[in-house]
């Protein structure tokens, strides 16, 4: 076989370290928020937790206490399991209208009682700092603009592949598995304003592998552990895990359990160019981008002109 048709080298792929990529950003926006604190702002933030999730529960902790560490004003909310409908959307109303909150962020999923798309689309679309008002969804899909809130996880994911691809991604195939509101739509949607060629598939998809396999660019977003194998994945890709299951670690002792991804990481990293780490990957920056987006909410609130954060331009 001549070295032209040999399989790409196998080897290990560079470890796309969220953790510390999160830290710079969260650096940034500390610096800034302090300007603008002494400029006469202090970006705050709101975050409603309903009922008592113990997922979520941490969820809710760690996003207050990056709040804090940025210099911003923080408050939690934490409504009891049986909240009506209509107290949760008054509480939205009222934080609507605080001056001092500029982001507000209701954690999801909601009890059953309760319909997210109605309390989303009551959260003003200027203190949406999850990006999932339909306002916000439309001014990413229509070309942004500045105004646009862009969703946490995917402006994360976006930065973590800048650092290996930079900003221009044409001329690559990108696939992002999972087709969610939160993560897979508007991850498609920013891969595809920096020019990649974008699939979308999911769990209807024929041949999921096959799929996969076309992507230089992978985004796992579907919710099942491991489901993306080795074999899925093109020789050299960039994978980016956005997957985050809780499952059973028996090699642990006393029922503990552990944080796993969609990607199976231990053989993806044998066939992959760069992958990114459950835990230590996009989770942190997903809490880096809110506070980015908070940070941007209060500028804008005092008509000051702030740099892009989709794709998290000009934070890095
Ligand atoms: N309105 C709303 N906005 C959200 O942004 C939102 C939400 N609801 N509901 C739940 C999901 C989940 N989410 C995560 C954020 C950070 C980590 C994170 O930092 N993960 C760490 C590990 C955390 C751990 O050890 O449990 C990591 O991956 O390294 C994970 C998950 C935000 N969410």
């Amino acid at each position: 076989m001549s070295a032209l048709h040999e399989p790409a080298a196998r080897g290990t792929a560079r470890v796309i370290d969220g953790k510390a990529t999160a830290s710079r950003v969260l650096e940034w926006v500390t610096a800034r928020a302090s300007e603008l604190e002494r400029a006469g702002t202090r970006p705050g933030i709101a975050v409603v937790i309903v009922g008592d999730d113990p997922a979520s529960k941490v969820y809710v902790a760690s996003k207050a206490r990056a709040a804090e560490a940025c210099g911003f004003h923080s408050i939690t909310h934490r409504l009891p399991d049986a909240t009506a409908q209509a107290d949760l959307l008054a509480l939205v109303g009222q934080l609507n209208g605080d001056p001092a909150i500029h982001g507000i962020l209701v954690q999801l999923p909601l009890p059953g009682q309760l319909d997210a798309s109605r309390v989303i689309g009551a959260i003003s679309p200027e203190k949406d700092i999850d990006g999932f008002h339909a306002l916000n969804a439309g001014r990413l899909w229509s070309g942004g603009g500045s105004d646009a809130f862009v969703p946490c996880t995917p402006a994360g994911a976006m930065l973590l592949i800048e650092q290996v691809h930079g900003r221009e991604l044409a001329g690559l195939e990108a696939v992002v598995v999972g087709r969610s509101n939160i993560v897979g739509k508007p991850m498609a949607a920013l891969l595809l304003a920096a020019n990649a060629t974008v699939a979308v598939a999911h769990s209807r998809t024929r041949d999921l592998r096959e799929v996969c396999r076309r992507a230089d660019i992978l985004v796992a977003a579907v919710g099942r552990p491991r489901l993306i194998e080795g074999d899925w994945i093109k020789p050299g890709a960039t994978v980016i895990d956005v997957g985050i299951n809780r499952v059973e670690a028996p090699e642990l002792g006393d029922g503990r359990t552990k944080l796993v991804g969609d990607v199976d990481y231990a053989a993806a990293v044998d066939v992959a160019g760069a992958a990114t780490p459950v835990p230590g990957g996009v989770g942190p920056m997903t809490i880096a981008m809110l506070m980015a987006n908070t940070l941007a909410s209060a500028a804008r609130s005092v008509g000051l002109a702030t740099p892009r954060f989709a794709a998290g331009a000009n934070v890095l």
